[in-house]
Formats: structure tokens, C-alpha cells, sequence
């Protein structure tokens, strides 16, 4: 039997800044009905690895492939609108906008309409019809007027991710999504997030995280970089009961 062909596909990324080396020679593949945690100390590579798979940095050497085309030089937003996407910390750029507004960038993004303040929103369908779905998916409609500034931590976080999602991707890209997230409210966090990702048709997640129980608890397969290197890359299982592998990955600074 052929193996299905990977959505995300990564092969013998290095990539330098200068003389050094913050990714040496990886390879990663994702496949639909995935859930890949990347984890590894701090300074491993992990978040140059998902900037070089988001087309935001591209590689030294080597190739990443999305469903099958080299995405090398390809911008986070055009890669967006093929179906990879990333939380681009909207809520960072436009605190003011309300969440609907918020919501209605991302999904003018993906239509490829040019978004303005209050005509998007009330005025076209098409947008509407997704900011309803995502705020309806992330349970977000009760804040749909509230000013993305003025919610609680963990909701703000919510709409960053919502707003990735409102891009339609097959594959989401997550980076620490319940950062600053209380714990008590963490898995609370990542089952909106899931559910959400399931009503919408996401067909795989890449997350980048520091906690190993959200890790634990969610992920199908773990990568493990140390230094710009994988050094696993396993079953969840399989890879909790790698001791050394796991030393490494929260030996290093990490509760
Ligand atoms: N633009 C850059 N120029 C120079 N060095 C960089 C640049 N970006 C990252 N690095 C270096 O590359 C290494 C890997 O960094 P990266 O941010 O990918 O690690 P990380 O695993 O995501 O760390 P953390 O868990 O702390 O976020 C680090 O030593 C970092 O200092």
C-alpha cells in the first residue's frame, strides 16, 4: 500500500542566519488527521522551523512542499489562502476592532475582498456567513461587539486563534496558543480549539508548545529539536517513554 502523500512536507530544511545554524538538515511531514506537537528547549529551532513551513523565512537549503508544491518564497498571507495558515496576532495589530470586525479582516483575507470598517461585515454574505461560523465555532458570538482589547486574556487568545481559523485552512499552524492562559482554563482552551477545528474541516495541526501535559493529552505525534535538530519524532506514546529524548525536552528549563 503507497503512503497518502504528506499535506505538509519538509525536507532537509537548514537554515542559517549568518554563520549560524538554527536548523540543520530536518525533515517533517504532516498528514491529514494529524495533531504534531514541535517541542525541545528553548532556543531549539522550533519557532524557525514553523516560520520557514509558514513562508515567512525561507530555507537555506532544502524544500517544504504544501500538498505537493515548494512553498519557498511564498508569503504567510498567500500561503494563507491555499490553505496553511498561522494565527497572525491580529488582536496585536487592531486591539480596537471589535471581534466581528476582527474576524471579518481574516475572512476578507480569504475571499481576497479588501476589507473596511462596517460596510465587509453588515453588507457582504460571503463574509458574514464565515465570522458567524468561526464566532459560532469558537462560542465567541455573546463578544461579537466587544472591542478585542477589552477581553479576558484567554478569550483575546481564543480570537487570534478563531481568526486563523476564519482563513479556512486544511492545516493550522499554532504557536503556544494557550500562552498566558491560566491552567485551570488551558484545556479549556484547546477543546474549543479542537472541536472548532473539526466543525470547520481542519484536516491537520502543527503546534508549537512548552507545556507537556497539553502535549501529552493532545498531540497524535511529537517532534523534538534540541540545537536546530530533530532528535525524535514518535508516537505520543512512543515518545513519553524515550527517556532520553525527554530529558532533553524538559531536562532544559521546563517544568
Ligand atoms: N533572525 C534571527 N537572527 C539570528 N538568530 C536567530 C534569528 N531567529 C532565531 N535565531 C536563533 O536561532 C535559534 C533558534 O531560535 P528559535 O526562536 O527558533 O528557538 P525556539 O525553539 O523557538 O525557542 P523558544 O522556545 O525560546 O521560543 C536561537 O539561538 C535564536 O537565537
Amino acid at each position: 500500500m503507497s503512503t497518502p502523500q504528506a499535506l505538509l512536507h519538509a525536507t532537509q530544511v537548514t537554515k542559517r542566519y549568518g554563520d549560524f545554524v538554527a536548523l540543520s538538515n530536518v525533515d517533517l511531514s504532516l498528514h491529514g488527521g494529524e495533531f504534531v506537537s514541535v517541542v525541545g528547549p528553548n532556543g531549539a529551532g522550533k519557532s524557525t522551523l514553523v516560520n520557514v513551513l509558514t513562508g515567512l523565512h525561507k530555507p537555506s537549503t532544502g524544500s517544504v512542499r504544501f500538498c505537493g508544491e515548494d512553498i519557498a518564497g511564498v508569503g504567510p498571507v498567500e500561503l494563507a489562502t491555499r490553505g496553511l495558515a498561522r494565527a497572525f496576532q491580529l488582536v496585536n495589530v487592531f486591539p480596537e476592532l471589535t471581534v466581528r470586525e476582527t474576524l471579518s479582516v481574516a475572512a476578507c483575507s480569504h475571499l481576497r475582498t479588501r476589507w473596511s470598517l462596517f460596510s465587509n461585515v453588515h453588507r457582504d454574505d460571503k463574509v458574514r456567513a464565515i465570522v458567524d461560523r468561526t464566532m459560532r465555532a469558537f462560542g465567541l458570538d455573546r463578544d461579537a461587539d466587544t472591542p478585542a482589547n477589552s477581553l479576558p486574556h484567554g478569550r483575546r487568545k481564543l480570537l487570534d486563534v478563531a481568526s486563523a481559523f476564519a482563513l479556512h485552512p486544511r492545516v493550522m499552524l499554532l504557536d503556544e496558543p494557550t500562552a498566558g492562559v491560566s491552567t485551570a482554563d488551558k484545556d479549556g482552551v484547546m477543546t474549543t480549539l479542537l472541536d472548532a477545528a473539526k466543525h470547520l474541516g481542519v484536516e491537520a495541526i502543527l503546534l508549537v508548545e512548552h507545556d507537556m501535559d497539553l502535549v501529552a493529552r493532545y498531540s497524535s505525534r511529537i517532534v523534538a529539536m534540541m540545537a536546530g535538530q530533530k532528535i525524535a519524532d514518535e508516537p505520543t506514546d512512543a515518545f513519553f517513554r524515550n527517556e532520553e529524548a525527554l530529558a532533553i525536552v524538559v531536562g532544559k528549563g521546563h517544568a
